[in-house]
């Protein structure tokens, strides 16, 4: 029956990867430059499912880029291990290997300067082989123009703003097809409304690809407005302190900052934090006395 009242259409369901579960088991890192022994993780372990996106936080230096690095396969471990979707990634007896199948995007750039924005999307699958050149031109623009960068194509990196550079970097990342997409406080360095469209673009592209996403952040309001799920890491040695489960529904949107649920979460996610920093200070205190 028509009765003439605007209809609402109900929000698209969320299609979510079936692959990118990554299980932590335990994992250790000690890092031992010249002899100086940093344990910068210890017994760090958490689930995150396939297609899940997952926020992290922490106090400056317990953890969180070590923790990526290693997913990533940069860098190894000393201890435990890091399966995804089963298979072992990380182990103390396997040589760190980056893959296609884990992308990272870092605060600051990465993009070639001297190709344009479409060259920069489309010379990984490109150069892998898998796309021919006529067809990755195509699968960028289609993602460019997802994330309003349509008409940017023939530009050069150094006449873009931050924010546009970094759609272009995660554009450039989700073009490989990865089963995970790594991201180390790529929105740091911007102002409130370029970060907010920053927000909303990634989470057009969460709500478009399902993908496994691995944030980590020291904004605990981008936290719980992107994440499925928010993790705390102690101070250093890193390990998961506490796991708070954000059930606010999506598309997320912005007036969902003042309901009771996002207050809530952030209310605790401030104490559990604030612990671990006053605890951080104390020990960079200790070490200086
Ligand atoms: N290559 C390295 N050699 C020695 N120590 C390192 C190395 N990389 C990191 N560390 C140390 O390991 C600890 C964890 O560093 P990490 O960068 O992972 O922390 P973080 O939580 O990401 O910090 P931030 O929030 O400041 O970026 C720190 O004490 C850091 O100084």
């Amino acid at each position: 029956m028509n009765t003439g009242e605007t209809q609402t259409a109900p929000p698209a369901p969320v299609c979510r990867a079936a692959d990118g579960a990554m299980s932590i088991r335990k994992a250790g890192k000690i890092y031992d430059p010249e002899g100086v022994h940093v344990e910068a993780l210890k017994d760090c372990s958490l689930e995150i499912g396939a297609g899940e996106f997952v926020a992290i936080v922490g106090p400056s230096g317990c953890g969180k880029s070590t923790l990526l690095n290693t997913i990533a396969g940069f860098d190894g471990l000393t201890s435990g291990e890091i399966l995804l979707d089963g298979e072992p990634l990380a182990t103390p007896e396997k040589d760190p290997s980056p893959g296609p199948d884990r992308v990272v995007v870092f605060q600051h750039g990465a993009l070639f300067p001297w190709k344009t924005v479409l060259e920069n999307v489309t010379y990984g699958p490109v150069v892998q082989g898998v796309m021919s050149e006529e067809e990755a031109n195509k699968r960028a623009q289609e993602m460019l123009s997802r994330v309003g960068l349509n008409d940017i194509e023939t530009s050069y990196p150094g006449q873009l703003s931050s924010g546009m550079q970094r759609r272009v970097e995660i554009i450039r990342a989700l073009i490989n097809n990865p089963k995970v997409l790594l991201l180390d406080e790529p929105f740091r360095a911007m102002d409130t409304v370029t970060k907010s469209a920053s927000h909303q673009y990634l989470l057009e592209l969460y709500d478009a690809t399902g993908k496994t996403i691995f944030f980590i952040t020291h904004d605990l309001e981008e936290a719980i407005f992107l994440a499925d799920k928010v993790l705390v890491m102690t101070t250093r040695p890193g390990f998961i302190k506490k796991t708070l489960q954000v059930n606010l529904p999506r598309p997320r949107q912005y007036s969902m900052l003042a309901s009771e649920e996002f207050l809530s979460l952030k209310a605790q996610l401030v104490e559990a934090v604030h612990e671990e920093a006053v605890k951080a200070f104390e020990a960079g205190e200790r070490e200086m006395a």
